[in-house]
């Protein structure tokens, strides 16, 4: 039997081993080790990840650029969570004849994580947790969401969930994305409008784009200008939607009534970073998918991809 040897990069939560039964691939001739630290550096990663024939990582953190895949000699499969990783370059993947795969995720996760910032920032649960702890009763004044506009920005698998709650909200919802139709919109519950005026008209404006050469940027200065003083920005989608030199100046100078984020420019977020001490945010640390069904989902498909690999079975290709 061959022996091969397999990296799962698990420096997220460290939960693999909750998921699937990663020892038992011995059996198979896979002997496996598991990274629970993050790899800094592309030279880090070379280093560690040279020996292996195949690796599972889980999400963004480690990068796959053609410089890393031409470095690992050994690599045939490559397992992702989820079905897109901007993390990948796939193109270079096929040139060196690597497997890349990819599994399923929970569609409730990002929406979920998103509604609860969303009402986590209207009625100031963490500074109002954080008051009583320290010994105060009733901190701030907070807003309601039946009544106000919700604009959407890309109305795709997450928008379209996020149009569904606002309804139940009881809120208008408007939706503008480069590629959107009236008719999709419609069908989604939303409006189509264009983009100056979903910033000039929406109480909330929530960002679910992907993120592309097409969409980097595409939060401004003049967007924000337009959202208010009364305006919530909400973005769990990718922090370099969001010109984050803008944002910030929008929170310091008051453009904006605040922000709810997951996820940043640079991740994680540096210490000291201006977004951490602005009392117009709430923060989360990219936990948008951190569910247990999510895991269930990621490590329970990957530990399946990589069996149907060994066995020769058709496996989720990415690059195929
Ligand atoms: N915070 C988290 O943990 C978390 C979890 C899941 C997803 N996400 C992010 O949420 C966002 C939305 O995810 P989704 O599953 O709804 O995405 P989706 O594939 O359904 O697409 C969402 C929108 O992006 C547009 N789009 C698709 N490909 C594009 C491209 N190449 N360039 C520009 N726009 C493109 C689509 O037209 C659509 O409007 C993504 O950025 C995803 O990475 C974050
Ligand atoms: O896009 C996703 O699946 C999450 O943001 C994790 O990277």
């Amino acid at each position: 039997m061959t022996e091969y040897r397999l990296a799962i990069l698990d420096d997220y939560q460290q939960v693999a081993g909750d998921y699937a039964p990663w020892d038992s691939l011995l059996d198979d001739g896979i002997k496996v080790s598991v990274f629970s630290a993050p790899f800094v550096s592309e030279e880090q990663a070379v280093a560690a990840l040279a020996p292996f024939d195949a690796i599972v990582a889980m999400r963004e953190r480690t990068r796959f650029p053609q410089s890393v895949l031409d470095s690992l000699p050994n690599l045939k499969l490559l397992v992702t969570t989820g079905m897109a990783n901007a993390a990948i370059d796939l193109e270079a993947a096929s040139d060196r004849g690597i497997v890349v795969c990819g599994t399923g995720g929970s569609p409730a996760a990002a929406p979920e994580l998103t509604w609860a910032l969303l009402l986590a920032f209207a009625r100031n649960l963490p500074v109002e947790e954080n008051s009583l702890r320290a010994g105060e009763w009733q901190t701030g004044v907070g807003f309601e969401l039946e009544g106000k506009t919700l604009g959407i920005v890309g109305l795709g698998r997450i928008g379209k969930r996020i149009a569904g709650y606002a309804k139940a909200f009881g809120m208008d919802v408007l939706a503008w994305s480069q590629n959107l139709t009236a008719d999709a919109a419609r069908a989604a519950g939303a409006r189509l409008v264009g983009k100056e005026e979903l910033f000039s008209e929406a109480d909330i404006v929530t960002l679910h784009l992907r993120l592309s050469e097409r969409t980097e940027g595409i939060v401004g200065s003049e967007e924000l200008r337009l959202l208010g003083p009364d305006g919530l920005l909400v973005n769990t989608a990718r922090g370099p939607l969001v010109d984050e030199a803008a944002l910030i100046r929008a929170l310091e100078e008051g453009w904006i009534r605040g922000a709810a984020l997951d996820v940043f420019d640079e991740e994680p977020l540096p210490a000291g970073h201006a977004l951490l001490h602005s009392p117009r945010t709430v923060l989360t640390p990219h936990v948008g998918y951190v569910t247990h069904e999510s895991y269930r989902k990621f490590y329970g498909e990957a530990f399946e991809d990589v069996k149907a690999w060994l066995a020769g079975e058709p496996v989720r290709v990415l690059n195929g």
